[in-house]
C-alpha cells in the first residue's frame, strides 16, 4: 500500500448521506456567487478581492457587535479579545491590496464600464462598521433605501450608542463621573474635551485604571489598522485611475483622500499631545 493509502486508511469516502465539508460551509452558495460581465481576465480578481474583503467585514460586524455587548455589561476582557481579532482583521484586508495592485490601469479599464454606477461606496456592511465604530452619516442611509434589510440594519444602528459611545459612558463609570457620552449620535461622533480629560487620568495613572488603559490602547490600535486600509485604498486608487471621478458619483481620490481625515476615536488621538 502506498504512504497516502496507509496514513488515510479509514478516512470517510462517502458522504452521501452525511454532511460534508462543503455542505457545512455552503461552498455551492459562495463558489458560484461569481458573475463576471465582461470576457477581460481580471474582472474575476476584481469581484473575488471585494467577495474576501465582505466576508471579512462580516466577521469584524459579529465581533464589534459582541464587544460593544459585552462592554455595557463592564466584561471588559472578552471585549479586548474580540477588538484585537477586529484589528487583525483590517491587517487580513490590508494584505489584501497587494493582490489587487498587480492589476494595471490598462487592465481595469478593460472591464470598469461593466460596472455601471456600482461603486464600494454602496457596501452596506463598510457603511455598518464606520456606524458601529462612531463614524455615523445619516445622509448615507438613503444609498440603501432599495434594499430594506440593509437599510432596516443601518438605521438600527444608528438608533443604538457607538462603540465608543459606549467605551466613554464605561469610562466615566469607572472613574465616577456622571455619564457624557449622551443619546446615540446620528453624525460622526465630534471631540469633547471633558472626554479627553477622563482619558488623560488614565495615561497618567496606568496602574489605576488597567482596565481602561487597556481599552483605550486596543481601541487606537483598531483605529490604526483602519487608517492604514484607507490609505492602502486611497493609494491603490490613483493607481488605477488616477484622478478619474468614482463610478459610486464621488470626486474619486479627492473623496478618498477626505476620509483619511477621519478620527473614529478623536480624545485618544489628541490626548498624546497632552501627556
Ligand atoms: C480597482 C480597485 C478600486 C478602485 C478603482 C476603487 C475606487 C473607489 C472610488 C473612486 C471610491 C469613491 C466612491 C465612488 O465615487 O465610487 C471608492 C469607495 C469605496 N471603495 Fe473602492 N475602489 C477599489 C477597490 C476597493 C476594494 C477592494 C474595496 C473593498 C471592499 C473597496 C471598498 C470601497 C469602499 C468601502 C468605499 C467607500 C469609502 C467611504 O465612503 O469612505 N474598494 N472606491
Ligand atoms: N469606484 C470604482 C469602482 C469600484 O471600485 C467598485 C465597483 C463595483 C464594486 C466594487 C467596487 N469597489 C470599490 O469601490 C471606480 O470608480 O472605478
Amino acid at each position: 500500500m502506498s504512504d497516502f493509502g496507509k496514513a488515510s486508511e479509514g478516512a470517510k469516502m462517502s458522504f452521501a448521506d452525511a454532511m460534508s465539508y462543503g455542505d457545512y460551509l455552503g461552498l455551492d452558495a459562495i463558489l458560484t456567487a461569481q458573475h463576471p460581465l465582461s470576457q477581460a481576465h481580471d474582472e474575476m480578481l476584481f469581484i473575488i478581492q471585494h467577495q474576501t474583503s465582505e466576508l471579512w467585514m462580516r466577521l469584524a460586524i459579529h465581533e464589534l457587535q459582541a464587544a460593544r455587548e459585552v462592554m455595557l455589561t463592564d466584561n471588559l476582557q472578552p471585549a479586548f479579545k474580540m477588538l484585537s481579532r477586529v484589528a487583525r482583521i483590517f491587517e487580513q484586508l490590508n494584505n489584501a491590496w497587494d493582490v489587487l495592485r498587480t492589476m494595471t490601469p490598462s487592465e481595469y479599464t478593460a472591464f470598469r464600464p461593466s460596472l455601471g454606477s456600482s461603486s464600494g461606496f454602496q457596501s452596506h456592511q463598510y457603511r455598518l462598521i464606520e456606524y458601529l465604530l462612531g463614524n455615523r452619516n445619516k445622509a448615507l442611509l438613503q444609498l440603501h433605501e432599495h434594499k430594506s434589510e440593509a437599510h432596516g440594519a443601518l438605521s438600527d444602528e444608528l438608533a443604538r450608542a457607538s462603540l465608543y459611545q459606549v467605551a466613554i459612558d464605561l469610562l466615566c463609570r469607572r472613574l465616577g463621573t456622571a455619564e457624557l457620552a449622551g443619546e446615540p449620535g446620528q453624525e460622526a461622533w465630534a471631540a469633547r474635551p471633558e472626554v479627553q480629560d477622563l482619558w488623560q487620568r488614565v495615561y497618567e495613572a496606568p496602574g489605576a485604571h488597567w482596565e481602561l488603559y487597556e481599552l483605550a490602547e486596543k481601541l487606537v490600535d483598531l483605529e490604526d489598522y483602519f487608517r492604514r486600509w484607507r490609505f492602502n485604498h486611497v493609494t491603490t486608487v490613483e493607481r488605477i485611475i488616477g484622478f478619474k471621478r468614482g463610478t459610486g458619483g464621488t470626486n474619486g481620490v479627492a473623496y478618498l483622500r477626505k476620509m483619511l481625515e477621519v478620527e473614529l476615536f478623536p480624545e485618544l488621538w489628541h490626548v498624546r499631545g497632552a501627556l
